[in-house]
């Protein structure tokens, strides 16, 4: 698979016009698809692996928010990165997640390739489907290179998509408790 993918990035880099016999490309169809495949290796992931029952007892039932998780995901429209941050906040029906494991959700599904909306959708149904809770939100807030280096070429613009489910989308009071304080210390 891997030898196939530097075939293909070989293949890409004559059809662009370059040398690929010159000093500094010799190794990049391999560097290349070994890149592209670090950048999608959350198709091999599972979430019960990912998860590895770190799932806790626990009788809170106040509204825990994990922010600020960097990601890197592969726009699936140009191939591009688009780099952001996610947060998530959860309401806790009994259980309480490790809290790495949030992070690795997150990966499991950036890494691939994505639209934001989707990839903001399948972290909080991850998240709701593992800890059962009451609630759960997921905001992402994330810069497209597709936008930025081609295309309409905009520096400063950034997306913005949430999913709310449960109670956290059925409760004003506690959407805004998320809203608060994932924009707290900003
Ligand atoms: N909604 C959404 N759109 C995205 C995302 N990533 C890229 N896009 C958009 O996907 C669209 C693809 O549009 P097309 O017209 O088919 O492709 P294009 O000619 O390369 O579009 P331009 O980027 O406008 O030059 C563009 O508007 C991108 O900005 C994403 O995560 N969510
Ligand atoms: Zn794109």
């Amino acid at each position: 698979m891997s030898d196939t993918l530097a075939g293909h990035y070989k293949s890409i880099l004559e059809l662009i016009g370059e040398d690929t016999s010159r000093e500094g490309l010799r190794d990049t169809p391999a560097r290349a698809a070994k890149a592209m495949q670090y950048l999608c290796k959350g198709y091999g992931d599972s979430l019960a692996e990912i998860v590895n029952n770190a799932i806790f007892e626990s009788d809170t039932e106040e509204m825990v928010v994990v922010k600020d998780i960097e990601l890197y995901s592969l726009c699936e429209h140009h191939l591009l990165p688009f780099i952001g941050r996610c947060h998530i906040a959860y309401i806790p029906n009994g259980k309480v997640l490790g809290l790495s494991k949030f992070a690795r959700i997150v990966d499991m599904f950036a890494r691939r390739a994505q639209i934001q909306e989707n990839l903001t959708k399948e972290i909080a149904e991850a998240v709701e489907q593992v800890t059962g809770a009451y609630g759960v939100g997921v905001i992402i807030e994330a810069k497209h290179l597709c936008m930025m280096a081609r295309g309409v070429e905009k520096q400063n613009s950034s997306m913005m998509s949430s999913v709310m489910l449960g109670s956290i989308r059925t409760n004003p009071a506690t959407r805004t408790e998320f809203l608060t304080l994932v924009k707290m210390n900003k």
